[in-house]
């Protein structure tokens, strides 16, 4: 391990005053990075996360190249489905494929459990690898919820409407609650193993709840999110909740027992301080805006960084993933200049 610790972004989660506005990007590993991009050449994703030494390699570049203040682990949402009966390939251009979709109730029961510890030991060794050797910023662990992994589940891959999903949800209301609870106790023990091996912090991704409206959310999804974040706070790791397009459930987060609520860029922090958010907030710049002018990134940037500045505090993030486009030089000064204007003002 490099020097000492650095666990500002923590306090961050933990709605602590931090120096500076600490910062990580979604999806900052591998991406545009030419290094991974060679690695791509050789491997799949499922190859590099399967090989413990590859996978830190990738999940600490960014922290190398870009100086963010928390590393995410390099493997997907998709990554423990295999474990419950999932047979999912990652196909380059479409991505996430599932070739035994779920239909109806008796596939629901068809699924199994996970136990981490045999089924997925290569994540649990990255993370043990990074945590105890490698890192001198915390790491972030994740999961998919159940609501974004059933929708795959279900469609059989990435969906524009989520038909599919809706239609199991209004008219087979028993195999989808069964679905939920499923899901819910694999991300459980999922989430208690990374923590085990070493995560200091949690990111649940609920990344396309969005498309469900206010009173749906209420009904079908929150009480499973409810059950989630509940059991996962004996942990005593911060727990952030993230989705995007999803401003009208927005109030619905306000209550969720998690740490850190993540807004993608539709939402501005003030208004979601005004809809009824207390706590730490994480975002918020659009990815699109780094294929910009500089100067165009440096005015939203410093934007986004003064509205976040009251308590509880800020983590800048962008509103979604980095994609594959943006350039590793932008993203290292974006770094630079979240740290040096939150610094000085
Ligand atoms: O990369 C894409 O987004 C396209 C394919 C896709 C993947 N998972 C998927 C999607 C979206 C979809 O099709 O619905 C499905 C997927 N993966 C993920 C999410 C959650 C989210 O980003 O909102 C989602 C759903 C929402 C979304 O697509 O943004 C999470 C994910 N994938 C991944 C990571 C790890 C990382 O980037 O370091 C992470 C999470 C951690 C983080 O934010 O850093 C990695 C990943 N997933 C995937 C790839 C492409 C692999 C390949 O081409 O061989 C890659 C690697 C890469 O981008 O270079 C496949």
């Amino acid at each position: 391990m490099t020097n000492t610790f650095n666990d500002t972004i923590l306090k961050a989660f933990r709605g602590e005053k931090t120096a500076y506005t600490p910062v990580w990007y979604m999806r900052q590993a591998g991406r545009s990075q030419p290094e991974y991009r060679k690695l791509k050449e050789k491997y799949s994703l499922f190859e590099i996360t399967h090989q413990p030494e590859l996978c830190a390699y990738v999940t600490r570049l960014p922290v190398e190249n870009y100086g963010v203040d928390a590393a995410i682990l390099y493997k997907d949402i998709m990554s423990p489905l295999p474990a419950i009966g999932v047979d999912v390939e990652i196909q380059k251009g479409i991505g996430p494929v599932i070739h035994n979709p779920i239909r109806n109730r008796s596939d629901v029961e068809k699924l199994g459990t996970i136990d981490p510890e045999s089924d997925v030991p290569y994540v649990l060794e990255t993370i043990r690898l990074l945590t105890k050797e490698q890192l001198n910023v915390p790491l972030i662990g994740f999961s998919g919820a159940p609501f974004t992994l059933a929708s795959y589940m279900i469609e059989g891959g990435p969906s524009k409407n989520y038909h599919k999903t809706k239609s199991m949800m209004y008219s087979s209301p028993d195999a989808w609650f069964l679905l939920m609870e499923k899901l819910a106790d694999m991300v459980i023990s999922y989430v208690n193993a990374q923590v085990a091996a070493g995560a200091q912090a949690i990111q649940i991704f609920d990344s396309w709840v969005g498309n469900l409206n206010a009173e749906d959310y209420r009904v079908f999804i929150k009480p499973v999110m409810t059950r989630i974040f509940s059991e996962l706070k004996e942990l005593n790791v911060p727990l952030i909740q993230f989705g995007v397009g999803a401003r009208h459930l927005t109030a619905e987060w306000a209550d969720l027992p998690c740490d850190v609520i993540g807004l993608d860029w539709r939402l501005s922090i003030p208004e979601a301080r005004e809809l009824g958010i207390t706590k730490p907030l994480q975002g918020n710049l659009d990815p699109a805006l780094l294929l910009s002018d500089w100067n165009v990134i440096e005015e939203r940037t410093k934007r986004i960084i003064d509205e976040g500045r009251n308590h509880p505090p800020h983590i800048f993030n962008l509103g979604h993933g980095v994609t594959p486009d943006i350039s590793p030089d932008t993203l290292k000064r974006l770094t630079n200049l979240i740290h040096n204007y939150s610094k000085s003002n």
